[in-house]
């Protein structure tokens, strides 16, 4: 549900700016409501807009709420010094989610970025608003984020999307088109004839959660941008690879016999038998290059092919392999590695006659050099399903060439693989937009479900650690060298901390910047900070029945707002463990506490004596101020203490001036999770 509500005020954002993403100026004037809304009128407190009378007023700006006639409706109309209508077009599209949006910026009288309401939602540090937003939602609104399908997608994949998004199946769009679709979507289908290019993120205003690549190759995806953007690039891994194989098998089969050039002659009218003896498979040697899924099920297949040997079961160096190959099956991924691969110098020490099959990328193969190869007699026959350019320009030395047999990248359409693939990609992209971790994600730590439940405690305490430190700094800037110790009575090798160094990275961020840092993006964005992050582990003995017994952060060369933080070797320190399934601070400096981290907290530190928890509770009292705990950790009797207060409310700065007054209180910081 909170996902669907901040995907609708982003989408109602969207609508709002009419795609452009402007944040200024945005008042409307008269907002038209059905009487269903009308909880909602009171929940956010509208009396900053007044009524304007009977439903016939005039025509309204926007109208929100079920168009079904059985509604009387409710004009309101916003107070002058809130109207800016300039340039605001009413949209037909307004809903309910962007009506939300405008009662916060008019409640607050500020206009908000939607990577601000993101972050409000991650962090609830807008409780009140939300909560109203939630309360919204509760009487039966919903929202749905927008996925964008920019190629063909098997139809039970479109269904299964259906059930959770709203589906805007756009083919064929241009660069262009596609930049100016994307800030209305939060996520992108794509197949390998859409470039999501670095202009793409760009162009996404920050909405974009999740590119789903159905297929495997994501040479067409900027993950480098995608990751900078926080953007989670999944794909569909598995369900092309025998599809793929086969096609490679057919093409080598096709090739060796000719089938493709005979089929065009006898349809020519001709009966060349004799150009058109073919090559046997038979004893033959076939080097598998790239022996990943698609390629092991090649070679799989062409063990098959009575005694055809498969170069790759037993691993060969790349020379062996082209020096000693007849047949060459191309399966790896187009990376800068790979890139060209197959040039003047690789086509050289082939063996005279070599056949080569490509069903991964054409940008693996120099294609100008493989025609002087084919010239020139080195490569036999070439059979490419794959293209550098695609399509290929009609006029391609490389496709007219007689001794090549190509076809339009089909590796992977078979009807079985594409709903294969479909499945596999919806299924990915709804649980990313679910906020779950994929199990196919490109630009992100995987994380097997199971690990997953059992580390979510952790992952929760981690990033409020983070927070907390961070809001210990002086300053809260200046942030360079953060030390992470993990504390467990498992294997060090058991545990993958890539999620939980995310997690701190992003409480240890996000407080103190106005970036939204998420799993995808975190490393990059410490980088980018010039944060350091060291990890470190300690086993400890006894039973390995949790993953971790505590995680602590250490912040270098830092002062603290509360020097009490400071540990004897110099740093802020914060040392937290899981209770009953949340997170606790069990170490302040070298103070112990057992806080429970939630809401906010007020650090004192005091000379321990008698009466301090009655004194500081009853100031609290006096303002109101609920207390939610109280913990009090000490060096010794009558030394000093620090005393830790959870709080629902925000004390004002009276309140905390008169708690730091006590003549034992020595240092006071509030901060808030
Ligand atoms: N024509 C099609 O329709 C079609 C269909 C499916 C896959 N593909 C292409 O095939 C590629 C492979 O698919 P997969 O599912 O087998 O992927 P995969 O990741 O399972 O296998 C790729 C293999 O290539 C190896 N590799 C990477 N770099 C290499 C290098 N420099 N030299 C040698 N080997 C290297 C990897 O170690 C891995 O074993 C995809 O990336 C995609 O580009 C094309
Ligand atoms: O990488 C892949 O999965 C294949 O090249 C298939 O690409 P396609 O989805 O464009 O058919």
């Amino acid at each position: 549900m909170r996902l669907k509500i901040a995907k609708g005020i982003a989408r109602g954002l969207a609508f709002i700016h009419d795609k452009k993403h402007v944040h200024a100026n945005i008042k409307p004037t008269n907002i038209l409501l059905t009487s269903e809304m009308e909880p909602i009128i009171t929940d956010f407190g509208l009396d900053r807009l007044r009524p304007t009378g009977s439903s016939s007023a005039a025509q309204p700006d926007f109208s929100v709420g079920s168009s079904s006639g059985a509604h009387q409706l409710l004009p309101y109309q916003a107070p002058e010094s809130l109207q800016q209508p300039q340039g605001l077009q009413p949209n037909p599209k307004w809903d309910v989610y962007s009506f939300g949006i405008v009662l916060l910026e008019l409640l607050s009288g500020r206009v908000f970025s939607d990577r601000e309401m993101d972050r409000w939602w991650e962090s609830g540090s807008v409780e009140e608003d939300k909560n109203r937003v939630l309360r919204m939602a509760d009487v039966g609104i919903k929202g749905e984020p927008t996925v964008l399908v920019a190629e063909k997608l098997g139809e039970a994949g479109i269904k299964l999307l259906k059930d959770y998004a709203d589906v805007d199946c756009s083919y064929n769009l241009s660069p262009e088109e596609l930049c100016s679709k994307i800030s209305q979507c939060d996520a992108l289908i794509v197949r390998s004839g859409t470039k999501v290019s670095r202009e793409v993120f760009e162009s996404c205003g920050g909405r974009l959660r999740v590119v789903g690549r159905a297929g495997v190759g994501i040479d067409n995806v900027d993950l480098a941008a995608a990751t900078e953007y926080g953007c989670l690039v999944v794909n569909a891994p598995t369900a092309n690879t025998v599809a793929a194989a086969e096609h490679g098998i057919a093409l080598l089969a096709a090739m060796a016999r000719n089938v493709a050039q005979a089929d065009a002659s006898v349809k020519a009218g001709k009966w060349e038998r004799s150009k058109y003896v073919g090559a046997s498979l038979v004893g033959k040697t076939l080097a598998v290059m790239g022996f990943g899924k698609v390629g092991s099920e090649v070679a799989r297949r062409a063990k098959g092919l009575d005694r055809a040997r498969a170069i790759g079961v037993e691993l060969v160096s790349f020379d062996e392999a082209i020096a000693t190959a007849d047949f060459i099956s191309l399966h790896m991924p187009l990376t800068p590695a790979t890139s060209k691969v197959l040039n003047d110098e690789t086509f050289a020490k082939m063996k005279k006659g070599v056949r080569i099959v490509n069903v991964a990328r054409g940008g693996v193969i120099d294609e100008e050099a493989l025609v002087r190869a084919l010239d020139a007699g080195i490569v036999a026959q070439a059979a490419l399903d794959v293209f550098t350019d695609e399509p290929p320009p009609k006029d391609s030395k490389l496709i007219l060439h007689e001794n090549v047999t190509a076809t339009p990248h089909l590796g992977a359409s078979t009807m079985e693989a594409q709903e294969g693939v479909a499945i596999e990609i919806a299924e990915a992209v709804v649980g990313a937009l679910k906020g779950e971790l994929s199990a196919t994600a490109v630009n992100a730590p995987m994380v097997p479900a199971e690990v997953l439940t059992e580390l979510k405690p952790f992952v929760d305490l981690a990033e409020k650690l983070g927070r907390f430190a961070v809001q210990l700094v002086a300053g809260g800037s200046g942030v360079k060298t953060v030390k992470v110790t993990y504390a467990s009575a498992r294997a060090p090798d058991d545990l993958d901390t890539r999620l939980l160094r995310a997690m701190i990275t992003k409480g240890l961020i996000e407080p103190i910047s106005s970036v939204f840092v998420n799993l995808v993006n975190a490393d990059f964005t410490a980088k980018q900070r010039g944060l350091r992050i060291t990890e470190e582990r300690i086993v400890l003995d006894g039973s390995p029945e949790n993953p971790l017994e505590f995680i602590q952060v250490q912040i270098a060369n830092v002062e603290s707002r509360f020097a009490s933080a400071i540990s004897d070797s110099g740093e802020i320190k914060v040392e937290g463990c899981v209770k009953d399934g949340s997170p606790h601070l069990r170490k302040v400096g070298s103070f112990e506490v057992d806080v429970s981290l939630e809401g906010s907290i007020i650090l004192c530190r005091q000379v321990d004596q008698p009466g301090m928890i009655g004194k500081v509770g009853s100031i609290l009292g006096q303002e109101n101020v609920n207390v939610s705990f109280m913990s009090v950790g000490r060096i010794a009797p009558r030394k000093q203490a620090v005393m830790a207060i959870g709080v629902d409310d925000r004390p004002k700065k009276e309140t905390l001036k008169k708690i730091g007054d006590i003549p034992a209180v020595e240092e006071l910081v509030f901060l808030k999770l």
